[in-house]
């Protein structure tokens, strides 16, 4: 289970961005977020997959908070691949960094093997975060956090990117957090939605 306890954040002192938020997401559960611009999803999805630390508060995932000792089990996709592979690498040294993948599950991500030595300005956004995604669900993975993964993408790229992502979680019995200000495709790859708002309602 991950937990979300009281969490309380501020990118300075004078001006929180939120308070006191608490969740949970299980194994297997996808749970959808929604909320209007700027409210602090992004902050929040940074802080759960600890690139960020609360003010107040705590992540707790499967009994263990952050720093974790091994490889972190919450991974964060966002909405631009680009900014999280480094340029000047070639794709299979991008995936070499995360272990060794097989043909199978590159196949499985619609990853092409002549894209293996292009460089990440030679892809498309859609192309890019199939790679994002291969390096997120490495086997140590049990959380995944999807912040406007497919907001970029075309409608085709969108739902093939949608069948694999459901497909290996449902396999995998991964928890699964979908940040989207599309409520259609909350609606229809979620078992529960939240909205942001009633979270900072609470409290
Ligand atoms: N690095 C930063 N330094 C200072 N303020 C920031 C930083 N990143 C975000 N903010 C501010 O924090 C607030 C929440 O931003 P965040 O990106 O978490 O919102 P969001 O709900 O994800 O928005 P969107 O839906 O537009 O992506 C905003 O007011 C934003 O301007």
């Amino acid at each position: 289970m991950l937990k979300v306890n009281n969490i309380s954040f501020g990118y300075n002192s004078e001006h929180g961005v939120f308070k006191d938020i608490s969740l949970s997401l299980k194994p297997g559960e996808i749970l959808g977020l929604y909320g209007k611009s700027g409210i602090g999803k992004t902050t929040f999805a940074k802080i759960i997959a600890g690139y960020l630390k609360p003010d107040t508060g705590s992540v707790v995932v499967d009994g263990e908070t952050y720093p974790f000792k091994r490889r972190n089990p919450v991974q964060l996709i966002g909405q631009h691949p680009e900014n999280t592979i480094n340029p000047r690498w070639q794709m299979n040294q991008v995936l070499g960094e995360s272990g060794v993948f097989s043909d199978e599950f590159l196949r499985e991500l619609g990853i092409s093997n002549e894209w293996m030595h292009r460089f990440p300005s030679q892809l498309s956004g859609g192309e890019l975060q199939r790679f994002c995604l291969a390096r997120a669900l490495v086997p140590e993975t049990k959380y995944l956090i999807a912040d406007e993964m497919t907001t970029m993408l075309d409608a085709i790229t969108k739902a093939q990117i949608w069948e694999t992502v459901l497909q290996l979680i449902k396999q995998r019995q991964l928890g699964m957090l979908v940040i989207s200000h599309e409520f259609p495709l909350l609606k229809r790859t979620c078992h529960r939605i939240l909205d942001f708002e009633d979270l900072l309602g609470k409290n």
